[in-house]
């Protein structure tokens, strides 16, 4: 099935959210869908609300109001892992490793969510934890030659160079088996090769079939891979479209690149 057949198909919906730190309101009152097999980009200034709202899609924090939905599930105020069993992952804006954790061994970590292996069974070895086991290290292996980690499987993830700590997190994501992978700018600080192999990366991932909702400034990114557009500013939406519509949209234009500027 290709794209344009799924267009009607929402995998997750997003009504009236909305959240407010003390006077700020971060989230306010947002509505918008994306679409099953897209690449939906978030863009927006800085302090637009954009990693507020994948907070509380992902369950980090609870809305004031309103209502996140997966497929027909609603899922707001779900703890994290609740939401990431029912086929929901991301990754964050700061790279969030463990040290002493090898590249193997952090994205078997991350297949736990969803084989619920438990500490109890995992100290007694039972038949059914070694058998959950094997299966997740394979899924892991598949993974790891998937973003192409296999090579380094056993370095410790923190000490890979930037974009390959990036992969890691995907890979971690990855493991949940998601229908859904939220990316919040994944590109950030990365150089101009890391951002395209990076870029390559997104598109093979949503060739599997996995849905992508990515934060990104870069617009370059932004236009060359999403097939839907949602620009916020001040927490609320301000236009929605194609990158063709929203390059030349006059409230794109004067919200978000002149802020760019006036940030440059
Ligand atoms: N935990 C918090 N406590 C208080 N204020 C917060 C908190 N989280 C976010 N905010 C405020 O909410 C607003 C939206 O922040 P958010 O981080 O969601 O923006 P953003 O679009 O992701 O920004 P950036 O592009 O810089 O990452 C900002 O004014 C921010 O200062």
């Amino acid at each position: 099935m290709n794209k344009s057949d799924m267009t009607d198909t929402a995998i997750l919906t997003v009504k009236g959210l909305s959240k407010s730190f003390g006077g700020v309101k971060a989230v306010n009152d947002l509505t918008f869908s994306v679409q099953k097999n897209h690449i939906h980009a978030i863009i927006g200034p800085n302090g637009a609300g954009k990693s507020t709202l994948f907070n509380l899609i992902t369950g980090i924090i609870s809305p004031d109001d309103g209502e996140v939905r997966f497929f027909n599930n609603n899922i707001t105020s779900l703890r994290s892992d609740r939401i990431a069993q029912h086929g929901v992952s991301r990754t964050f804006q700061n790279i969030r490793l463990f040290p002493d954790m090898t590249v193997f061994e952090t994205v078997l970590i991350g297949t736990y969510l969803l084989t619920g292996a438990k500490l109890v069974p995992a100290i007694l070895l039972t038949k059914s934890f070694r058998e959950k086991e094997k299966t997740a290290r394979k899924s892991v292996e598949e993974i790891l030659k998937f973003v192409g980690l296999w090579d380094v499987r056993d370095e410790y993830a923190a000490q890979l160079s930037y974009g390959n700590q990036r992969r890691v997190e995907i890979a971690r994501a990855l493991a949940t088996k998601p229908q859904l992978l939220l990316l919040d700018e994944p590109t950030a600080g990365m150089n101009p090769k890391e951002t395209k192999e990076l870029m390559n990366l997104f598109t093979a991932v949503n060739e599997e079939g996995i849905t992508i909702l990515i934060i990104a400034h870069d617009m370059n990114l932004v236009n060359t891979l999403s097939d839907q557009i949602t620009v916020i500013n001040f927490g609320e939406k301000l236009v929605e479209g194609t990158a063709d519509v929203i390059q030349k949209h006059p409230a794109v234009i004067e919200a978000y690149m002149g802020k760019v500027e006036a940030n440059a």
